[in-house]
């Protein structure tokens, strides 16, 4: 959120996506825009990724973008800036035309907010196993947040008794696991000063908690005075809309409304498993070398890891039906 004047244009951020407009954060204040003529939105012709010309994708919130005023609180999109990052997913999969790759759900985040409940719903792993391989594909870490920790005796007994070593299997892997609950307030401190100056994108099926959690993180400046219900205490923000919320202290979190289906996309077998972080020291050590998609096949090193217990049964599992659906 900072500006430079170029012809007289001035650099922003894409706040939030609406229908055909968007509000782009110039320098802490929000600018309704709309895009040129030339920048066609939602026609995604190739993956984007880092490095690639996100032009060519839906421009989306998180996009740094140069803007041309046009009176004081609205201007036009006249060109995106290169992408840090994208984090997609695979769009409307009835609409394979129209869509024949991923959706960059957000771009240029520093992280990803991995939303579940340890309760009502319960923990869905093999959706944050999918999260997670998506997370390393877009080369963008991972956080697993669960919520709703006030609720752990409410949990099913068999799900009680896995939670915690599944849990303590993300760990091991490297990825960080916030405990949390919005009744007791447990783990906010930590929350908070995990998306502290970064921007994360927080994901999670609906009911988990997200617009809890979010709602008792304090506010940052750029946020509309509209925004909030004193008197609730609700509706800072609706989950209609993608949209950037600044924190106070800084960074931003970005919410993402409606969320249903996630699939993955274009991952050969062969990379699947380099998106296992713990499989990666044994890839290449397979009898079959580098074509072995740790299966069937003898003298896999990735399947005799998992025998020897340095790979976890169940993400192994996840792996093999994450690779029936590649
Ligand atoms: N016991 C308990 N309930 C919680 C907690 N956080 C959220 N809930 C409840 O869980 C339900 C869903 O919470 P939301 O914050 O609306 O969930 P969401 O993930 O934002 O759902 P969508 O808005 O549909 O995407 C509500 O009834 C909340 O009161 C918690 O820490 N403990
Ligand atoms: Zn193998």
């Amino acid at each position: 959120m900072f500006h430079q004047h170029y012809e007289n244009e001035l650099l922003g951020v894409i706040t939030k996506k609406l229908n055909s407009a968007f509000e782009v954060s110039i320098d802490y204040r929000i600018i309704q825009c709309r895009l040129a003529g030339g920048l066609k939105r939602n026609k995604p012709k190739q993956s984007a990724k880092q490095g690639k010309d996100a032009s060519l994708t839906g421009i989306t919130v998180g996009d740094e973008v140069r803007v041309r005023l046009i009176g004081s609180n609205e201007g036009v999109i006249t060109a995106l800036l290169p992408r840090r990052s994208g984090f997609g997913r695979r769009a409307a999969l009835s609409m394979p035309d129209k869509y024949p790759h991923e959706q960059i759900i957000a771009a240029n985040i520093d992280q990803v907010l991995a939303v579940f409940s340890v309760a009502q719903p319960d923990p869905h792993w093999n959706l944050l196993d999918r999260y997670l391989v998506a997370c390393e594909d877009a080369g963008v870490s991972a956080v697993i947040c669960m919520t709703k920790v006030d609720l752990i005796e409410h949990q099913n007994p068999q799900s009680v008794q896995e939670t915690t070593p599944i849990l303590d299997d993300f760990r091991r892997i490297g990825y960080p696991v916030i405990l949390t609950s919005v009744r007791t307030g447990e783990g906010l401190d930590e929350l908070r000063s995990i998306l502290s100056g970064r921007l994360s994108l927080v994901i999670g099926k609906s009911g988990v908690g997200k617009s809890s959690l979010l709602n008792a993180l304090p506010a940052g400046g750029g946020l509309r005075v509209g925004d909030v219900n004193p008197i609730t205490g609700k509706g800072r923000h609706t989950t209609t809309h993608l949209e950037m919320l600044p924190l106070k202290g800084g960074g931003a979190v970005i919410d993402t409304p409606g969320m249903r289906e996630f699939g993955l996309w274009d991952i050969a077998a062969d990379e699947l498993a380099a998106r296992f972080p713990e499989m990666r020291d044994f890839l290449g050590k397979c009898k079959f070398g580098l074509s072995c998609v740790h299966d069937e096949e003898p003298g896999c090193a990735v399947r005799k890891a998992v025998m020897d217990g340095r790979i976890s049964p169940r993400r192994y599992r996840s792996y093999l039906r994450l690779r029936g659906a590649a």
